[in-house]
């Protein structure tokens, strides 16, 4: 592979260019979404899976338009530390030495050069347009030179550009699959814990692909012929659908919320904690940290089927609104508490027979859902939420009743939140947490056969392996 530099001096081209043309179009709507999308991602911490669909929704985009932008945005966030790379090579100077406005402009234009099939000429020309108008007109032959430079090499050759630019096995990956290095070296750890660090590069490249609209179907409150019609339904969960075509609201709404829109790993977390044992009715069941609810809807659907009760608690009041919301479809009263879950060992001591501790944590196993989080987590995030999921882990084991079960679920793969939280808390609780084989328990429960590494006492689900999200499960009793 010749080095860009040897087709275009990558020092001079972006800066030589004759006087940048005045442009003549006006920003294509679908671009300019997916431009002020990225831009508030960047300057207000927006949340691009939120922001997005107001924004379109305000610009009036038709079906295929509002298919463009989402496909910009979230491409374009999810591949940025790939694009930074090759901007910088092309640029010939470090992104932060470039207008930050401008540098969304390069992120959405070397998106549609290297990613997408939009031809060369309206993504040049469309960026410099978007370039004169968010930024200067100053910044529209340097928006120019450096996509043009862009659009004449291939994807491969820029990865393999890259690639020699940057020292260290882990770091190379990093920016191949556009991951933050310490996020790569975090899943290689948690692959090598079960023996398969071999499979890195499959997961680097699942967290880059849109996930499937995955549903979930109430036990005991859909119909079983209903359920059959919604999709495909040759998952891992035995309630679960991949939908086949249309909105997913539309078949939410219409099925008044029993059939709700669910990973099929968290399906999989919330009935390890309701099928790791035969219900026995009148058992006191708790969902310590249950907001947005996903997980209280279902072990709430399993509660009933089997004559027990639910109770819920989230700390953050709107969240404690949408977990409300999510059980609307379930009959029955389930309250929602609105406690710190690490305060429930001494309001409610030894009083639940079962206890979901789905713990806050980075999410570092749900990047393919929110395409700006990778860029947005830190190692400090890690070792702050280990200590909150320590406290949770202990208040749940306060609050449960001897012979009791907890789940301790988390969406994110990272040792420290994982193996590290479970062994801590085996270390203070002694003879008196026994784990349970969760591995038995999902393998029970699962529809078809799931390939799980590990010792099998805890579970790490992965996109790459499983389609679902990186969701860890470890069950306990407590003795
Ligand atoms: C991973 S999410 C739970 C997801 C949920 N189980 C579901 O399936 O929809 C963790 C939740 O814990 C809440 N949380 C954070 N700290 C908490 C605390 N000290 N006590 C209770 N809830 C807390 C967060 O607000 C967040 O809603």
């Amino acid at each position: 592979m010749s080095d860009p530099r040897g087709q275009t001096p990558r020092r001079n081209t972006p800066r030589s260019n004759s006087a940048p043309r005045r442009p003549q179009q006006q920003v294509q709507p679908a671009r300019l979404v997916a431009y002020e999308v990225i831009a508030a991602v960047r300057e207000a911490d927006a949340y691009a899976n939120l922001l997005l669909p107001s924004r379109i929704q305000k610009a009036g985009l038709n079906a295929a338009d509002a298919a463009l932008a989402t496909e910009l945005t979230y491409g374009t966030l999810r591949m940025q530390g790939f694009y930074d790379k090759v901007i910088e090579l092309v640029a010939d100077r470090t992104v932060d030495k470039i207008d930050p406005a401008v540098l969304d402009v390069l992120r959405l234009g070397a998106h549609q050069l290297l990613a997408t099939r939009v031809a060369t000429h309206a993504a040049v020309n469309e960026s410099v347009a978007l370039a004169s108008q968010v930024a200067s007109r100053s910044a529209t032959g340097f928006t120019n030179g450096v996509l043009r430079t862009i659009s004449r090499s291939s994807l491969e050759e820029w990865q393999g550009w890259v690639q020699e630019e940057t020292e260290g096995a882990d770091e190379k990956l990093a920016v191949l699959h556009s991951h933050p290095a310490w996020v790569v070296r975090a899943l290689r750890s948690a692959l090598d814990a079960e023996g398969r660090g071999d499979e890195l590069e499959q997961l680097l490249e699942a967290d880059n692909v849109a996930p499937k609209v995955n549903l979930a179907a109430l036990p005991g409150l859909v119909d079983a012929a209903d359920a059959a019609a919604l999709g495909d339904s040759d998952t891992f969960s035995p309630i679960g659908f991949v939908l086949s075509g249309g909105d997913p609201v539309g078949v939410t709404e219409r099925f008044g919320g029993r059939v709700r829109v669910q990973d099929e790993g968290s399906q999989l977390a919330a009935l390890a904690l309701s099928r790791a044992a035969a219900i026995t009715p009148g058992e006191r069941w708790l969902d310590l940290c249950a907001g947005p609810g996903g997980k209280a809807a279902l072990l709430a659907a399993e509660a009933r089927a089997g004559g027990a009760e639910l109770i819920a608690n989230e700390l953050v009041p709107a969240r404690a609104g949408l977990v409300r919301n999510a059980l609307a479809g379930v009959p029955g009263d389930v309250p929602v508490l609105e406690l710190d879950g690490t305060t429930i060992g001494e309001t409610h001591p030894e009083q639940f027979d079962r206890i979901m501790l789905d713990a806050p944590c980075t999410g570092l196993g749900a990047l393919r859902r929110r395409p700006e989080a990778r860029w947005r987590k830190s190692p400090n995030d890690v070792a702050e939420l280990s200590v909150l999921q320590g406290k949770l882990f202990d208040a749940a084991f306060a609050a449960l009743k001897p012979g009791g079960i907890i789940a301790y679920v988390t969406c994110s793969p990272h040792l420290g939140e994982t193996l590290g939280t479970v062994n801590g808390a085996l270390a203070r609780w002694g003879d008196k947490l026994e784990q349970l084989p969760t591995r038995d328990v999902l393998e029970a429960i699962a529809a078809n056969p799931l390939d799980i590494g590990g010792n099998g006492r805890t579970v790490q689900l992965w996109p790459h392996r499983h389609g679902t999200d990186a969701m860890f499960i470890a069950l306990f009793r407590k003795h």
